[in-house]
């Protein structure tokens, strides 16, 4: 069953259009990314689908729900942790969820979302005495709290040192085998790639591409290099021949074919056809910024180092 439905939107500040006709669906049980350069316009999606700002155009579909017009209903089925979310330094974790929960007809088990999130030994630690990673979680269990179908989180990871990114990943995987449907906004590429079982790429207000990860990378036209070594003789023009070949070099016996597409495989069975055994055959593996460069034209960010800790 579809559990977003996102068609056509547009959203203009001004005359600045920060969001110039998006459409895109999820499944329940997702994990769906949404990646793009600064300002393309991904938080406001999000926060449109979360009814926090009005489309000018286009319609929005939650679980069958209307954002605005179903405010009260919508409420109750989706979780939201935006960019930033501040407490009082003096609210204790259980009370924050307390707190969070009573909001909610039917509110998540504080006592599982703490163990869930490794917040139990923390349930009578003040915020303001929380770590980064700490907080992080404290955010995620707060938007899981009104046991939610679909959550939306948004810079999951931003400012957690590796360690934590690596917890916060497996926690998001957890979340999911729960049953809810995520909708993950990252500048974080390889945060993307590990989560996401589909991607939207958004850039200046449109979607670029929706794909798997995987589908995505092979998709970008960006170049792949497969070298080997032969000892046999071997017809350049068996290589050179093939659809997705843009290159082929051979310096003593040493073959470095360049392409795009499905090169490698395409590398590997023409050998094979040639009765040609490679050695040492590897590719330059691509990845997904690879794929955000050819479908944005822009490097994406990498993550920023944690705040460095006195003493
Ligand atoms: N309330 C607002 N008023 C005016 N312009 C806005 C407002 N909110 C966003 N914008 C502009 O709309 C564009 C899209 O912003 P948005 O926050 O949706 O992008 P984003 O992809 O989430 O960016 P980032 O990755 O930097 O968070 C940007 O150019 C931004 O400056």
């Amino acid at each position: 069953m579809t559990a977003l439905d996102v068609r056509n939107l547009h959203k203009r500040y001004g005359r600045h259009i920060a969001v110039d006709d998006v459409s895109f669906t999820v499944e329940e049980g997702e994990i769906f990314g949404i990646i793009g350069p600064n300002g393309a316009g991904k938080t406001t999606t999000v926060e449109s689908i979360a009814g926090l700002r009005t489309p000018d155009s286009g319609s929005v579909s939650v679980l069958g729900l209307d954002p605005v017009e179903d405010r009260a209903e919508v409420r109750e089925r989706l979780g939201v942790q935006l960019q930033e979310s501040s407490l009082p330094d003096a609210i204790k974790v259980a009370e924050a969820l307390e707190l969070y929960g009573s909001f909610y007809r039917n509110p998540a088990d504080r006592r599982e979302l703490m163990e869930l999130l490794g917040l139990a030994e923390k349930r009578d630690t003040r915020y303001k005495a929380l770590s980064g990673g700490q907080k992080q979680r404290l955010s995620i269990a707060l938007a899981l709290v009104g046991g939610p179908k679909v959550a939306i989180l948004d810079e999951l990871t931003t400012g957690l040192d590796p360690q934590a990114r690596r917890d916060t990943w497996s926690l998001i995987e957890r979340v999911r085998d729960t049953g809810v449907t995520v909708l993950l906004v990252t500048h974080f590429m390889d945060e993307a790639e590990r989560l996401s079982d589909r991607i939207a790429v958004i850039d200046g207000g449109r979607v670029a591409a929706v794909d798997t990860p995987e589908g995505l990378i092979a998709r970008s036209s960006a170049v792949q290099r497969v070298r080997f070594r032969v000892s046999q003789p071997l017809d350049r023009n068996v290589l050179a021949g093939l659809p997705d070949v843009t290159g082929v070099e051979n310096t003593e016996g040493r073959w470095l074919v360049t392409g795009r597409g499905q090169l490698l495989s395409g590398v590997a069975g023409a050998l094979a056809r040639a009765r040609v055994v490679a050695e040492d055959l590897r590719v330059d593996r691509r990845d997904l910024d690879d794929a955000f460069v050819a479908f944005t034209g822009r490097a994406p960010k990498s993550p920023e180092p944690p705040e460095r800790r006195a003493g």
